[in-house]
């Protein structure tokens, strides 16, 4: 564990990042208590942040022993095993909860594999009472005080669909949204609760209700949610605002291979893992600040979209069983891909931190070997290294739900190098630590590899969940650069799935601003150069003009003679519509303009073109066409010389162009203008 002294700091943390993610391991039970040897290592192990600022946010290491499996991840809070339900209310909850009161929504959402303890954290039991109760045992003294009523929703989702199990018939809920969109649950009754004890009766006895109706909705794995209402009757609007606080204890996740212990079948399981793989989407994308959140992926997420977006509170509570689980392993690890772009690898709360990858990449780099960026990256342990025809179906299927994943090949990858240049060394390191846990084939270093980075791919879709669906944060993002489109779960189960893990990185508002920062040619991944941006712009502006210029009007000759004695003999002239047809001409393509207005604008494209020569670094003078590394260091050398080297086009004959290559150059920029 001494690498946990390299985890890094939080370089780039994100702001905007609004799922605070946290760890839990749960107890053990007596069972486990007996057969676990007093002597024997845990699987799991919690590092606290550094004093010394070396790392600022927890981590969790899990070790596999039976497979030398190693993995990290950091989080922005572990539990310890043994600590106290109650501890982690103070801490993570009773803020959620005065921040109800304040008009925020808040969810808390447990995740993990089955058996790790989600129901216990968030129900708990009558004894032990898990967030949930606590929760509400705070909220109804509070609504006390402040005068606000409280009513619950208790719900219970299979095969995406949600089942009131309040009412005793437990019928379907309804996802409707309205024009405002604002979702309404139609069919899910709310409850009024006036006492904990009231709340208990409820929320313990709702197993047996259903029971005793013997109606089929409680499947052995299903997602359970309690929706706590807080209302208040707003005098002078005469209106009742209401917010929400939403406790679900996810259907454990399990991996859909494995014959299930209950007899599930595996189309069952797939509805839940596709269910979690949904949520965690969400997830995703609000940490990643996208513009469009994939709320209608799921029942769950449609039902909770008004308690996770805007500035709704969202905490993912991620359990992990105490004794090796590989569920649990896989849990976190989707947990760790939904909180991060590849981009940000550093800046989420789960960030895999491997000390096997930091060493690769160390002594790859030492020895003159860098790691491939290849999206296919072998699993080391486990499973077989290929996929079955079985595997691919899944991952195709993976595809399908959960948005088209580009194939990017190696080749590609390599493609990149030029634009990713000032960015690799960034980026090489964080991809290490995205694939730690597996191997990582290793390529010669060669020119081209060398500077790979993941292929950046341009922001899909933008589509609005319907209107009025998005916040108004989500609205500004529009406004602004498409926002990183997070990994999906169809890499995840890809990846876990077949051991072939997908690596997919996506432009983001920060690392726009890191590459912005590194290299202005590159603003963004299709990297304008910004001369061509600013003769873009000239372009348009003419345009512009050229569509308002005043119309030419072209005279006929006889016309303007006598339009122009009348001139003459008269010192007052009533101005007169001239009795005559004009013949109109417009000029609206730029090259018609420039016949017409002379050279102005060339002039000026020409010497926008000659000042980037004179002020670019060499990145950006490589950008250009004609300029290559050669060249480019040429011009830097001239610049040394004289500080303004080309003051004509003519100029670029110095540098070794021709009359033909500088026209060819400034009609890359400028198009036609220059024909
Ligand atoms: N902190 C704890 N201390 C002792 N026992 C615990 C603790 N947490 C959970 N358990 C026990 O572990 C077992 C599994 O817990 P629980 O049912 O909460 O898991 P789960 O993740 O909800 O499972 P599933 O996915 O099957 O719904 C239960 O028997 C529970 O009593």
């Amino acid at each position: 564990m001494a690498e946990t002294n390299n985890v890094k700091p939080n370089r780039c943390f994100n702001p905007a990042r609004k799922v605070r993610i946290i760890g839990k391991i749960r107890g053990f039970t007596d069972k486990e208590s007996e057969s676990e040897s007093k002597d024997s290592k845990p699987w799991i192990t919690v590092k606290k942040p550094q004093e010394d600022g070396s790392s600022e946010k927890y981590a969790v290491f899990l070790d596999a022993q039976s497979t030398s499996r190693k993995d990290g991840y950091e989080l922005d809070y572990c539990s310890e095993q043994d600590e106290e339900i109650g501890e982690i209310y103070s801490r993570e909850i009773k803020p959620l909860v005065s921040d109800i009161f304040d008009g925020r929504n808040a969810s808390v959402i447990a995740f993990g594999a089955r058996g790790s303890g989600k129901t216990y954290t968030i129900q708990g039991s009558l004894e032990k009472p898990g967030l949930a109760v606590l929760a509400m045992s705070e909220i109804l003294s509070k609504a006390r005080e402040l005068q606000k009523s409280v009513s619950v929703s208790l719900y219970e989702l299979s095969h995406d669909q949600a089942y009131d199990l309040l009412n005793p018939r437990h019928p379907a809920v309804q996802v409707l949204e309205d024009a405002n969109g604002k979702i309404n649950l139609k069919g899910l009754s709310q409850v009024s609760v006036k006492s904990i004890s009231e709340f208990h009766n409820i929320y313990f006895s709702q197993g047996n209700l259903q029971n005793s109706q013997k109606v089929q909705t409680h499947q052995p794995r299903s997602h359970r949610g309690l929706m706590v209402h807080i209302s208040s009757e707003e005098d002078s609007l005469k209106t009742k605002l209401v917010n929400k606080i939403n406790f679900v204890d996810l259907a454990g996740y399990e991996d859909p291979k494995k014959s299930s212990r209950d007899g599930i079948t595996p189309a069952e399981s797939n509805w839940i893992n596709k269910s979690l793989y949904a949520i965690l989407n969400v997830v995703s994308a609000i940490n990643a600040s996208e513009i469009r959140v994939p709320y209608r992926e799921s029942k769950l997420t449609r039902i909770l979209q008004d308690s996770l977006a805007g500035s709704s509170h969202v905490l993912l509570v991620t359990c992990l069983n105490p004794v090796f689980c590989q569920d649990s392993l896989s849990s976190i690890s989707l947990v760790s891909r939904s909180c991060r772009s590849t981009r940000q690898v550093l800046t989420d709360s789960t960030n895999r931190i491997s000390s096997l990858a930091k060493a690769k990449v160390s002594s790859s780099l030492k020895s003159g070997k860098t790691m491939s960026t290849s999206l296919s990256v072998k699993k080391q342990v486990g499973r077989s290294q290929l996929s079955s025809a079985n595997q691919a179906s899944s991952i195709l299927k993976g595809r399908k739900l959960f948005g088209e994943e580009k194939v990017v090949t190696p080749k590609q990858l390599r493609c990149q190098s030029e634009d990713t240049s000032a960015q690799k060394s960034k980026i090489l390191p964080n991809l290490a630590l995205i694939v730690a846990p597996f191997s990582l084939e290793e390529v010669p270093l060669d020119k081209s590899n060398s500077q790979c980075s993941p292929m950046i791919e341009p922001a899909e879709d933008v589509n609005f969940e319907g209107p009025g669906s998005q916040s108004l944060f989500e609205l500004q993002n529009t406004l602004l650069p498409s926002a990183h489109s997070a990994a999906t779960m169809t890499e995840m189960e890809a990846s876990l799935q077949s051991g072939i893990y997908h690596l997919r990185s996506t432009p983001s508002a920060n690392s726009d601003a890191i590459c912005e920062a590194n290299n202005p040619v590159h603003k963004k991944n299709d990297a304008s150069p910004p001369l061509s941006e600013r003769i873009r712009e000239i372009s348009n502006n003419l345009k512009t003009l050229c569509a308002s210029s005043p119309l030419t009007i072209k005279m006929p000759e006889e016309a303007t003679a006598s339009y122009s004695s009348q001139l003459c003999y008269n010192d007052i002239v009533e101005p007169k519509t001239p009795a005559m047809e004009l013949s109109i001409a417009r000029c609206c393509s730029p090259p018609g303009n420039f016949s017409n207005r002379g050279s102005g604008v060339k002039h000026s494209l020409v010497r926008e073109y000659l000042s980037f020569l004179n002020s670019a670094n060499k990145e950006e003078l490589k950008s250009l066409k004609g300029i290559g590394e050669k060249r480019a260091t040429y011009i830097l050398e001239l610049r040394e010389g004289s500080p303004e080297p080309f003051k004509t086009l003519d100029d670029l004959q110095d540098i070794g162009l021709s009359a033909k290559q500088i026209k060819g150059m400034m009609k890359q920029v400028a198009g036609d203008l220059f024909n």
